[in-house]
């Protein structure tokens, strides 16, 4: 046998009967994977898929040696360099804003940190790191600040910096997500190109999206392991996953129209805002009515977060906004945040952000403030906040997670609490940014019930994605932010 010979040579990922339990102070839970099979050759891309809670991100910590102090593995995962010996594999999360080291100031050398780290020299790390930045199409972001990237800025950074340290074996949880279509094209290519080089790359995710159809192979993961997985779109609905390759979102409640012959919840007119001494937006102008869902879209670095966070007045105070946001008469640019908070409900783009509580129950419980006394009237308050609490919790499929930490649920199911406590606070419009990040189909219904709950009451929702699909199927207006205006 030639390990030369791709047919004969030791695949770069072998999972042979592999399996993980998690361990807790009470003991071992039940195995989250079992008896999985399957092999990654070398300059092939594989790509499982599967809902929330199937173990997509436990088997890429599991085949990345992440695990081994979490838990019981059973099984053989083995990962071959081509010669023979033993492999490396890096892995990408699906954390958008853990992903980068918190080691460095700056992106050129975040990028090259990792291959310095493992003993590479300085001037090859430099070039690894250029080349990356090449591949990726962010050369532009070398003299950057960490601090001050998008959250697909970020994503792109801490993936260039792995490539660094030119792995057998790339393995990306979810990586599409906070990319722009345009960006997830690029990547997927890359990852082609990387693959056509020797290399083998395994992407995880909940959403058949670019990776997926540009994969040599693609697999569901389920309760009885992992099976072949035709695109088709009976396949994909029948294994839990989004298709965000066509619109088959259920559309929310009221209709645009009727909402939009009164005057608007909302409306931003000449908004400029500078982050230091960038301008971002110049002049964005829009419009949300009662009863309607509007999309706010744009390639990564856009400012979508920045025009929201601009309408809440959280920027930090380096930054400069000008231009009128009127909602209810009142003019919101001259509020301090906690008062505008009152008209804008607020969803960022990192849901651990607004989390405070020890518990999904007690997060919904405090979202909003009660009376202090009379006694009965607390009493009353409290009765009636549990009852919201429960029907949310319901909408949202928190039910069973209802005394669970938090930050123990996957990053929908966070954003889905954070939705929920905006939605007891009653705002008249919702702000969401990026909420159909990292969702199944089943979690993308739950969303359009929250969204659904907003607009029956008369509310307006404004909604930042790079889920074009999404868009069309539910939102009544789409709005597009490029050079910092609205079109
Ligand atoms: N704290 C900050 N300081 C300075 N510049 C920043 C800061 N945060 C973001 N920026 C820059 O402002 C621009 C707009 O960023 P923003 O996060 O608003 O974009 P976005 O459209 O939401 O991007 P994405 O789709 O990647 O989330 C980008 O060039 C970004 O690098």
């Amino acid at each position: 046998m030639s390990p030369a010979d791709p047919a004969q040579a030791a695949p770069v990922l072998l999972v042979e009967g592999a399996g993980f339990a998690y361990r807790t102070a009470d003991g071992l839970l039940p195995p989250v994977l079992a008896d999985l099979r399957h092999r990654v050759p070398a300059g092939q891309m594989h790509t499982v898929l599967g809902p929330v809670g199937a173990g997509t991100s436990t088997l890429c910590r599991l085949v990345t040696g992440l695990l081994h102090d979490r838990g019981e593995t059973s099984g053989t995962i083995r990962v071959t360099a081509p010669r023979g010996d033993a492999g490396t594999a890096v892995m990408l999360g699906d954390d958008p804003e853990a992903q980068l080291t918190g080691m460095t100031t700056r992106v050129a050398d975040e990028l090259q940190l990792p291959a310095r780290l493992h003993g590479v020299s300085a001037a090859t790390a430099r070039s690894r790191a250029e080349a990356a930045a090449n591949d990726l199409g962010i050369t532009d972001l070398w003299d950057r600040r960490v601090t001050e990237l998008s959250g697909g800025q970020r994503q792109l950074v801490a993936l260039a910096a792995l490539l660094g340290l030119q792995p057998d074996l790339l393995v990306l949880d979810q990586p599409g997500l906070s990319l722009d279509p345009t960006m997830r094209g690029r990547l997927s290519a890359m990852l082609r190109d990387y693959c056509d080089a020797g290399g083998a790359v395994l992407v995880t995710g909940h959403q058949v999206d670019e990776f997926a159809t540009a994969a040599d192979q693609v697999l569901a993961l389920g309760p009885s392991g992992l099976a072949s997985l035709p695109l088709t779109a009976d396949a994909v609905r029948a294994a839990g996953v989004w298709d965000a390759r066509a619109a088959s979102a259920p559309a929310p409640g009221p209709t645009p129209t009727a909402g939009r012959r009164g005057a608007p919840l909302l409306a931003v007119r000449g908004l400029h805002a500078a982050r230091g001494d960038r301008p971002v937006l110049r002049g964005a102008d829009l419009d949300v009515h009662a009863g309607e869902v509007v999309a706010l879209m744009g390639p990564n670095g856009a400012g979508k977060s920045t025009l929201l966070r601009s309408l809440l007045g959280t920027l930090d105070r380096r930054d400069q906004v000008s231009g009128t946001i009127t909602a209810d008469g009142v003019d919101l640019a001259r509020l301090p945040t906690h008062e505008r908070s009152a008209h804008l409900g607020w969803v960022g783009q990192d849901p651990g952000a607004q989390l405070s509580a020890p518990t999904v129950r007690d997060e919904l419980m405090r979202a909003a403030p009660l009376p202090r006394r009379p006694r009965h009237v607390r009493d009353e308050a409290i009765r009636e906040r549990e009852k919201q609490v429960q029907q949310l919790m319901r909408a949202a499929g928190l039910v069973e997670a209802a005394d669970e930490h938090p930050f123990d649920l996957d990053a929908a199911q966070r954003k889905d609490v954070v939705i929920a406590a905006a939605l007891l606070r009653r705002p008249p419009v919702l702000l969401l940014d990026e909420p159909t990040l990292g969702r199944d189909a089943a979690s993308m219904s739950r969303l359009v019930g929250l969204i659904d709950m907003q607009l029956q009451r008369g509310g307006g929702v404004l909604a930042t994605t790079h889920d074009q699909h999404w868009a069309q199927a539910v939102a009544h207006r789409q709005l597009h932010l490029d050079s910092g205006r609205i079109s």
